[in-house]
Parts: structure tokens; C-alpha cells; sequence
């Protein structure tokens, strides 16, 4: 245990805990039912034990509904995934547009640097007026509405007209290959699609309509409808009619919002449980699952945690890097059913120069920053120190996830932007929309911990026997051990629940068992992701994550990029042996002198056993779209598989750098160098 928490170290301690939503909830809560819940760790106590947590829930974030609830849960159609307030009638675009003032509600910003503000009011009149356009073109409830669209202002106006009507949305980003968009929407048979023309990234514009059309002609005997063509990102043009014929069924925006009658907007009042979004496993070789997320779980849960865990509220400005393929989108959109700005960000940070992004973050006056830890490396790679450059002192809250935010990060990121940031990591997941573990607004910050299982989630850290060790300080499983309301409804096309229970309830019968490799600090209760379950590096019987190295790793920033662990086990081999590639910055040698520092420096912080047998210097790290590191894959082809990457793979390219690595016998007599025991 000692090894993981050694160096625990308190970076953070909230101001004014009296005063977070987080404490003005407890305090209702003992109000409501005349109980005395001391602190946070009582209050979670209580909200794992309790259903009527969540009609707490309901009531301190005002959730809207034409039909309020007179149950909270009862046995679904699946027995892992119950139904939630069953009698209540609500719509999800409602709950987001429940504002209807001339206060901010967008930014939407370009990497070109354009910037546009839009009004609550106005961000209505455009839902209004698409949502018409839809129904007039019979869109209606249940039928599934797809956008191959960037994170702006157009992605949100789809996605809140599609939930007005009670349709079902479903988006990837355009950079995602055309069979990566066929896994997805030949699944789930989208009556139209919402895509880009034409779109820009690190400064150069991409035409769309080719993919577009393959997509279009793919889909056209699945049931697709219509295909609504936004104007070009770059220079705001509509595609010509001899662009627009090259794609079957196609129209242009405004030529589809002028069918549209006019008419008011309706919020169609729906059960808690109605679908509201498909989202995608991101599986790096089989074909997505997709993951159906309620209206009212998706609300519930993540405004939750958005009021909550990170106390926004309407005097915030919400900025979460994502892109609309990622759960991070929804999460990002609940920003507006706390009546908070979000901002919108179409483009590459890093284009042309991170600096002109981290002033604009401090220009808009951003208060709450979700990010990655991969951004935060990169910013400190190249020396730069955010509040050199601009203030940052709106910023109440960073927020990160995607990946582990290590120790050394956490102590960069609080001191590079601003000391006072209570800074957070979060880590749940696709399958729930929304966190497991993350902030806890009115407690200390330890650096390198998460710190603490979110409220209404019962997390627990299982052995291999699904006995719960948390206590003990011995990594194991992330286990929840109780239902919640953003339990997915199911997987597309799987009626009779086997798909979702296999990927979900079987390693332990009955328990949801998400995939994670968890450690719990007993004396401070935070909480420290490994890596995933299935990367364990497991050498000589040693189980440890990937994440312990990555760790070590950052404090050799200055000459490595990048860096990516897994274990190898061939058909030949007796043991497991780990495996350490690196990604080294331009000008920097792979030699014998900075492997030994690694190796030492891995030795010092975690024991002998940590330090991997072989290191070797790679071009490439490959990445899923959504910014996370590929290590299974890498895992399963230096162990002797051939794999054949999907669509959510970003770089398929470099999994081919890793092949040569099934021949290490080989290697190691010419580049590579051993890293000796
Ligand atoms: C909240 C999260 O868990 C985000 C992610 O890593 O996908």
C-alpha cells in the first residue's frame, strides 16, 4: 500500500467548505429526514443505502417534470438494469433550456480564433426552429438522429431539437474514418444524418462530401432518410447543387429549416427512462457497442455531479475539451441544465500555438476547465506556464479525466495555473455517462488522488474472489455493487439483455464490474486508478499498473514524449515480462545512459520488480479518437496476435510499429537495450 500513497501530499484545501453545494446539500438532506450526516463520508454512507438519495437528488438540483415521480425504482426489463421513476414525465431539452433570458449560453470557438457568443433566448429560437424542420420531415420520438458534426454551436442546436422530440441522438466527430461511421450508424439505422461539408484542423480544411456520400450510399438501404449538409466550418458557405448531388438524399441546412412550419417548441413529455443518447464503447478491434443512455439518467447523473462535485452554477463558464464523439460531449451539454455558459471548441488547442488557447480560456473568463492528462503534459513539455501568460484567476475548478492524472501533474497543474484551482480527476466512463470517482468540492486535495467515490455510487475494490479489499490499501477491481439511474437502458440490438450482462456482470455474478484498476488510500480515503484491468502488468505474480510507470516517467518530460507499458506473454514464454516503449522528444538520444536513469528512477519510486524488462524507443504511441492510450491491443500483438484495428483507433497505423516486438530475441541483439534486474 505504502507504495502507492508514500508520497501522499496535500496540495489543496477548500476555502470555504461551509459553503459548497456540496455541504448546503448535506445539510438539506439532514434537514429532509431529520438526520445527522457529519461529514461527506456519512453523507455517501447514506447515499448508497438509501434509493431516496436520489429524489434528494432530484429536488436540490430541480429537475423539471410535468409529472414529478411517486416511485423511485423498480424491476426493469433487464434484472441488472432496473427502471427508475417510473411514473414521471419529463424532457431532457426542457431541463437544458429551462433558461430562456438574454444570459450567456455558448461561446463557440474556432482554432482560426473566431469566437461567437449566443443568448439562452437565442440558443431556444434555433432549437425551435430545427426541431420544427425535423418534425415536418417526420422525425419523431424513437427514431434515431445521427451527426457526423465538430463541437459547436450546430452540434448542440441537433442534439437539443432531436431530445425536444423525444428522438434519439447519436454523434462521432468528422475525423472519424468512414468505417468507423458505418460500425456505428449501420447499427443503429439513423432516419437522417446532420454532417459537416467541409472542416478545419491545425490550419488546413478537409472536404467532407466524399465521406459523406459513402456514408450516405452505405446507409441508404438501412433506412436512412435524409442527409443535412451544415455550411463549410471555414469559409461558412453551403455546398453547391452539384456538391450536394454527389450525396443521396441530401439537402442543405437552411434549405431543411425552411421546411419547418413554424410552429412553437414543444418539449415532448416523456417516462425518466426514455432514450436519449446512443453512445460508443470504443473497442479497438471488434465492432462498437452501442450503449442506449436514458433522458432522465443522464440529467440526473451528471448534473449531480456538475452541481455537486464541481459546483457549477449560473455565474460559471464551462469549457470541457471534447469532441462530440466522446461521453464528454453530454457531459459538457448538462453545463446549460445548470444554467452555466459552456464553451464550444472546434479545432486542435495546439493550433497555431497553445498560448493563443490558454489566452483565450483566461480572455472568456473560464471558471471551470475539464481537460486531459495529456494536455496538461503537453502544455508543460514545451516550458510553458499558464499564469505567465494570462490570468487565471476565474478559474475555480480544473477537472481532468480520459486518463490517470499522475502525481507530479497534479502538483504542476495546481501551481502552473493558479494555486487556489481545486483541482480534480474524475473517472467513470461511456458505459454510464458520467463519473464513479471524482471530486469531492468540500475536501482536501492529495496529489495523485482522486478523491473519493462520487455520491450515490457504491463503489467497492474487489480481489479476484469479489471479496472487497479497499481497506486493506491492495489494488483490485472497480466494482459498483448497486444500481444507479445512468445505468445504460441496454445495448442497441440486444434485446434480451445477454450482450450488456456479459460485458458488465459476469466476472462477478450480478455486480458491475467496470474494467479498472483501483487502489483506495486508507487513511486519506482517495482513490488512485492503476490502468485498466485487462493491461495488469503481472510479471512473476507482481500485479501493477500501467499508470505507476507513466508516473515515474514524468519527471523525464524533458527528452520523453511519450510513453506506453504493457505486458508481453507469447505462447513461448513461461511468465509475463513487461515491456516499456517510449516516444522520446525531437533531438533527444535513446541511449544506454537515459534508459539506466529510467530504470533507476523506477526502482527508487516503486521496486525492483516494477522496473521492465525491455525498453525500447518507438516513432509512435498509437491512441483511440477519444485520446486514450491503445494498450491492449499492443498487449495482444507483442504477445503474438494479429489484430485488425476499427474506426475508433486515430493512429492504425502505428499498431504496425509493434509487431516486430513478437521477435524480441532478435531485436535485443541490434537496438534495443536490456534493462537488467
Ligand atoms: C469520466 C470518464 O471516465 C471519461 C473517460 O475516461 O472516458
Amino acid at each position: 500500500m505504502d507504495g502507492h500513497f508514500a508520497q501522499s501530499k496535500l496540495i489543496w484545501s477548500p476555502p470555504r467548505p461551509s459553503y459548497t453545494s456540496l455541504e448546503v446539500f448535506r445539510r438539506e438532506v439532514n434537514r429532509k429526514h431529520g438526520l445527522n450526516l457529519k461529514d461527506f463520508h456519512e453523507l455517501h454512507k447514506y447515499s448508497v443505502e438509501n434509493y431516496e438519495f436520489w429524489m434528494d437528488v432530484w429536488e436540490f438540483i430541480g429537475i423539471i417534470s410535468s409529472v414529478p415521480p411517486n416511485k423511485i425504482v423498480e424491476e426493469g426489463r433487464i434484472k441488472e438494469l432496473p427502471t427508475w421513476f417510473p411514473g414521471a414525465r419529463l424532457n431532457y431539452a426542457e431541463n437544458l433550456l429551462h433558461r430562456s433570458d438574454d444570459g450567456g449560453a455558448c461561446i463557440a470557438a474556432r482554432e482560426s480564433g473566431a469566437v461567437q457568443h449566443y443568448t439562452y433566448r437565442q440558443l431556444r429560437e434555433m432549437v425551435r426552429k430545427l426541431a420544427a424542420a425535423m418534425r415536418a420531415n417526420g422525425v419523431t420520438k424513437g427514431d434515431r438522429v445521427a451527426a457526423i458534426v465538430t463541437n459547436s454551436i450546430d452540434a448542440v442546436v441537433i442534439a437539443l431539437a432531436t431530445a425536444s422530440i423525444g428522438a434519439i441522438f447519436s454523434s462521432t466527430a468528422p475525423d472519424m474514418g468512414t468505417q468507423g461511421i458505418l460500425d456505428r450508424y449501420q447499427q443503429i439505422k439513423p432516419k437522417v444524418i446532420f454532417s459537416e461539408s467541409e472542416v478545419a484542423w491545425t490550419g488546413k480544411t478537409f472536404d467532407m462530401v466524399p465521406k459523406v456520400s459513402e456514408v450516405a450510399k452505405a446507409l441508404a438501404t438501412h433506412g436512412l432518410q435524409g442527409v443535412i449538409l451544415l455550411p463549410s466550418v471555414a469559409s461558412v458557405k453551403e455546398l453547391s447543387a452539384a456538391q450536394l448531388g454527389k450525396i443521396p438524399k441530401s439537402v442543405t441546412m437552411s434549405a431543411f429549416l425552411a421546411t419547418g412550419d413554424n410552429g412553437p417548441l414543444v418539449f415532448e413529455q416523456l417516462p425518466f427512462n426514455h432514450p436519449l443518447y446512443i453512445l460508443y464503447s470504443s473497442g479497438t478491434t471488434g465492432p462498437p457497442k452501442c450503449i442506449i443512455h436514458t433522458a432522465g439518467g443522464v440529467l440526473l447523473q451528471t448534473k449531480k455531479e456538475l452541481r455537486l462535485s464541481l459546483g457549477l452554477n449560473t455565474d460559471d463558464t464551462y469549457f470541457q475539451f471534447t469532441t462530440t464523439g466522446w461521453m464528454m460531449w453530454p457531459y459538457m451539454l448538462q453545463g446549460l441544465a445548470c444554467g452555466a455558459r459552456i464553451v464550444l471548441f472546434d479545432g486542435s488547442p495546439f493550433y497555431p500555438d497553445v498560448r493563443d488557447f490558454l489566452r483565450f480560456l483566461s480572455r472568456e473568463s473560464v471558471s471551470v476547465f475539464g481537460t486531459s492528462p495529456r494536455f496538461l503534459s503537453e502544455v508543460q513539455g514545451q516550458g510553458i506556464e499558464p499564469s505567465k501568460l494570462a490570468s487565471f484567476a476565474a478559474l475555480r475548478v480544473i477537472s481532468s479525466t480520459g486518463s490517470v492524472l499522475t502525481p507530479p501533474m497534479f502538483e504542476w497543474t495546481q501551481q502552473a495555473f493558479n494555486p487556489n484551482v481545486h483541482l480534480l480527476s474524475v473517472s467513470g466512463g461511456t458505459d454510464i455517462c458520467g463519473g464513479f470517482v471524482g471530486g469531492v468540492a468540500s475536501s482536501p486535495v492529495y496529489a495523485g488522488e482522486i478523491q473519493g467515490k462520487l455520491l450515490g455510487m457504491k463503489v467497492e475494490i474487489f480481489d479476484s474472489d469479489g471479496k472487497n479489499i479497499e481497506d486493506t490499501g491492495a489494488p483490485g477491481e472497480l466494482v459498483c455493487t448497486r444500481p444507479h439511474p445512468s445505468l445504460p437502458l441496454g445495448f442497441w440490438g440486444d434485446d434480451s439483455g445477454e450482450r450488456v450482462r456479459k460485458a458488465y456482470f459476469t466476472t462477478y455474478p450480478g455486480v458491475w464490474h467496470q474494467g479498472d484498476f483501483i487502489v483506495k488510500n486508507p487513511k486519506t480515503q482517495g482513490l488512485m486508478i492503476l490502468g485498466r484491468s485487462d493491461g495488469v502488468l503481472n510479471p512473476s505474480g507482481v500485479r501493477f499498473g500501467s499508470a505507476e510507470i507513466y508516473s515515474v516517467l514524468e519527471d523525464f518530460s524533458d527528452a520523453v514524449d511519450d510513453s506506453l507499458c504493457v505486458g508481453q506473454r507469447r505462447p513461448q514464454d513461461k511468465d509475463e515480462r513487461v515491456l516499456l516503449f517510449l516516444k522520446l522528444r525531437p533531438d533527444h538520444p535513446f541511449d544506454e545512459t537515459l534508459v539506466n536513469r529510467i530504470r533507476a528512477a523506477i526502482r527508487t519510486a516503486l521496486s525492483p520488480r516494477h522496473v521492465p524488462a525491455h525498453i525500447f524507443e518507438v516513432d509512435e504511441i498509437p491512441y483511440t479518437v477519444n485520446g486514450k492510450k491503445i494498450e491492449i491491443a499492443v498487449k495482444q500483438i507483442v504477445s503474438g496476435s494479429t489484430l485488425k484495428p476499427s474506426g475508433t483507433v486515430a493512429n492504425p497505423e502505428s499498431l504496425k510499429l509493434y509487431y516486430k516486438f513478437r521477435d524480441l530475441e532478435d531485436l535485443i541483439h541490434s537496438n534495443a537495450i536490456k534493462a537488467k534486474l
